[in-house]
């Protein structure tokens, strides 16, 4: 797909855009709509009056939802709740100038005589009514002319007629689906541009061939204008922009699976976080309380997108990091590729399971005690025998009982006495609560956190013999080492995320011992925190705030700390650079979507995973049989098409069968081409000085390992501006200018080879240099 015929692009020829855009011109139509947000700011003060006042009374007015039937943001519970988030979000400054404004957006809908036949605006079946009322308020009408403001939410005044319609509702889906080739009844689109509550431009669309005489066409469109805009350190909406395409897979069926593939930039992302927005809005009471879960590949980009749903007055989902996805751990080390390979693969499955199953160490393996005055002795081979047999049917954490009901029979068994039954009820009923066996149970059968099971690994002897026949004893060799690093530096890895959670399943949650609580205190019990060991104390957010997370000093101590329980479950799952999951952590994910709808985005071309067929096995087992619907993007609207051209060409020499998109915007500047030197630093920093001159925002130095020790102190210079980066965490990001280093050594270090090149060289919004 090329261009939306809906961007400012395909502006008719005929249309009267440039003779008639001379300021005067432009600072009347400016007015006009100034005059309109005025209304909407001050119809929305008073609404967050009359919210503050709901709220105090201790009405929950999110409980009413907007569901299916009042998808236009109908009654006055709706209106109140959307008032409140409005002003929580501007108390946080969430809707400052890096975004389009409340209104964003207008059309000029002509409902009978531009075919001379019913309007075309296609409205649902909820769209039909908001549209109709929309007319009776929102037109300024001559004869079938209807003007219809669209925002970020809805707003009505004191009569609830509609001032502003909420983005997401059917009555604004013309503002994104019309063209000049099926206007849907629009004579002119209009994106206004606002800093706060004032308007400071428009830009117009005409969707018909001749602008009637009354209606005035300015501005060079919307698109363009945002598209060449300087980027920050923060995805930024693109509400007041969305094309049409786009706007399809925003709005798609909240069933099942929705699959958006598409090249570098073509707004996969934004559009699926668009999405998440919408089904809030389409399905409030499904999603908001069952949850959206938003994955990302890494802290970077989730802290990259983390305004994007806020701006859209959402703020129920919940944004997760691959490293982030188990409570209780959150990291940001990657392994090496060898040990990252062995841990993404689904054969680890037979190492973790084994591990699991296997005896705790420092267990005791052997059972001597004096029960109902008969000497009971059972051996490790018992024991073992009695472990297995209790774990095939039972989570061990929730075993306990069970281990020691049939250590009782196994023990009563090695007395040899048969037929007594009254003996044998005398010595279950000792057994039960036998001293002796309550401290045995306590060594043989203790809970065992998921963590601990990794650390045991740490010892290359057990993970050699629990995975024989799955990995060699070189590769067994590296796992060990990762686990004794982790014990080394405190620290887990990504890959070790997944590995964890499916230990837990494996185990079931950590019971607490009946008289204390494991892993948290209470803050006032405790004086002297370092006596504890302890170096930090951190807030909980959640059931109780009293309660604090004690990060511990020793290494060991922060990788156990707080606990693990069950996987929240969401009923939406939504996630990004979906090629880099590997199958370890499709499941991972998928223990969160049980029930859950989702949103896939990806491009296979930026894999960083290698085994993409063992990744697909993975994916489809956790989708299931749910029905698929694809969206494919097609138009890459980050990079310059100069940029775009010199990475596709890197990337089609070795994977010719690369999506490869179309991208819009040119700017005149070749990518530059400089050489790497002896003095890599002295390269760097002449580059960096020339792009920090061409460029308002961001600059990232995207650098293979080699030189990251080097070219750290570049970053933060020139008052934050530079960023030093290694290409797997810009994943996702996107920056003003790149410098790219060494891409010879990018795509030599990395499993991904010249697909994580790739993603390097499709980072720069204007302009890039590569130093080779
Ligand atoms: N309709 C639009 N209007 C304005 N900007 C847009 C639009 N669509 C996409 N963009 C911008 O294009 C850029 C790329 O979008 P995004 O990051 O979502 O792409 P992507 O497909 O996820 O990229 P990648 O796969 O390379 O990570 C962003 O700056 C986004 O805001």
């Amino acid at each position: 797909m090329s261009v939306s015929p809906s961007s400012a692009q395909t502006r008719p020829a005929s249309a009267p855009a440039h003779e008639a855009a001379v300021p005067d011109v432009v600072a009347h139509q400016i007015a006009i709509e100034q005059a309109h947000v005025d209304l909407v700011f001050a119809e929305l003060e008073k609404a967050g009056l009359r919210a503050d006042v709901v709220k105090a009374e201790g009405l929950a007015r999110t409980q009413f939802g907007r569901s299916v039937e009042t998808g236009d943001a109908e009654g006055t519970g709706l209106f109140e709740r959307d008032a409140l988030m409005f002003h929580a979000a501007r108390r946080r400054s969430m809707l400052d100038t890096q975004y389009e404004g409340l209104v964003f957006g207008r059309l000029d809908i002509d409902h009978g005589t531009l075919r001379g036949g019913a309007p075309d605006t296609q409205p649902t079946a909820a769209g039909t009514s908001n549209g109709e009322r929309a007319q009776r308020h929102t037109a300024s009408r001559t004869e079938d002319r209807e003007v219809r403001y669209i925002g970020r939410l809805g707003v009505r005044d004191d009569d609830y007629e509609p001032l502003v319609i909420d983005w997401r509702a059917p009555a604004a889906s013309p503002f994104y689906r019309a063209t000049p080739v099926q206007p849907m009844g629009v004579l002119r689109r209009r994106v206004l541009r606002s800093k706060g509550a004032r308007v400071i431009g428009v830009e117009d669309d005409l969707m018909v061939p001749e602008a009637p005489d009354d209606l005035v066409v300015v501005g060079d469109g919307a698109l363009m204008a945002a598209l060449t805009r300087s980027r920050g350190e923060r995805m930024r909406d693109i509400v007041a922009t969305i094309q049409a395409h786009q706007d399809e897979a925003i709005r798609a069926s909240a069933r099942g699976v929705t699959e958006i593939t598409g090249g570098p930039g073509t707004g996969k992302t934004v559009v699926a976080l668009h999405r998440a927005a919408y089904l809030l809005y389409s399905e409030r009471r499904r999603f908001e309380s069952g949850g959206i879960l938003v994955v990302g590949p890494s802290g970077a980009y989730t802290a990259y997108i983390e305004r994007v749903l806020p701006s859209l007055g959402e703020e129920s989902v919940t944004l997760r990091a691959l490293g982030d996805a188990v409570d209780a751990v959150h990291t940001e080390r990657l392994d090496p590729p060898e040990v990252a390979r062995a841990k993404g693969s689904t054969r680890i499955r037979t190492l973790l399971g084994n591990a699991a199953r296997g005896r705790v160490p420092d267990a005791p393996t052997e059972f001597r005690a004096f029960v109902a005055g008969r000497a009971v002795r059972l051996e490790a081979r018992i024991l073992d025998r009695i472990r297995s047999q209790v774990l095939r049917q039972h989570q061990r954490n929730l075993a306990t009982a069970a281990a020691q009901a049939a250590l009782g029979e196994a023990a009563w068994a090695s007395l040899g006495i048969t037929g007594d039954r009254e003996a044998k009820a005398e010595f279950l009923d000792k057994w039960e609560d036998h001293l002796d066996v309550e401290a045995f149970m306590a060594a043989w059968w203790p809970q065992v956190d998921p963590r601990e099971v990794l650390l045991w690994l740490a010892d290359a002897e057990l993970v050699r013999r629990h995975s024989r026949g799955t990995f060699d004893d070189r590769v067994a060799g590296l796992l060990a080492a990762s686990f004794a690093t982790a014990l080394e530096t405190g620290t887990w890895s990504v890959s070790d995320v997944a590995l964890i959670d499916d230990l837990a399943a494996r185990l079931g949650p950590v019971q607490d011992a009946p008289t204390e609580e494991r892993g948290f205190y209470e803050i006032e019990e405790l004086d002297d925190l370092s006596q504890y060991g302890v170096t930090e104390v951190q807030p909980i957010s959640g059931a109780r705030e009293t309660r604090a997370e004690v990060i511990a000093e020793d290494p060991r101590g922060r990788l156990l700390a707080g606990r693990i329980g069950k996987p929240d479950e969401y009923a939406h799952v939504l996630v990004d650079e979906a090629q880099d999951l590997s199958p370890m952590q499709w499941r991972m994910i998928g223990r969160r979507a049980r029930h859950a709808s989702w949103t896939v985005v990806g491009d296979a071309a930026q894999a960083s995973w290698t085994d993409l067929e063992e990744a697909a096995a993975a994916r489809e087992e956790a989708f299931g049989t749910q029905q698929r619907q694809r969206f494919h993007m097609d138009t890459n609207y980050r990079n310059a098409r100069e940029i775009f051209d010199y990475a596709a060409d890197v990337v089609r020499r070795q994977v010719p069968d690369a999506d490869i998109p179309n991208a819009v915007r040119e700017t005149g500047h070749d990518v530059v081409e400089a050489p790497l030197g002896s003095d890599v630093v002295a390269a760097v920093r002449g580059s960096l000085h020339e792009l920090l001159e061409q460029v308002a925002g961001s600059v990232a130095v995207i650098t293979p390992q080699r030189y990251a020790a080097e070219l750290a102190p570049l970053a933060g210079s020139d008052g934050g501006r530079v960023q030093v980066v290694d290409p797997m965490s810009t994943k996702g990001l996107e920056y003003d200018a790149v410098v790219v280093v060494d891409p010879a050594e990018i795509t030599r270090e990395s499993p991904g080879g010249v697909r994580v090149l790739y993603v390097a060289l499709t980072r720069a919004a204007h302009r890039m240099t590569v130093l080779a």
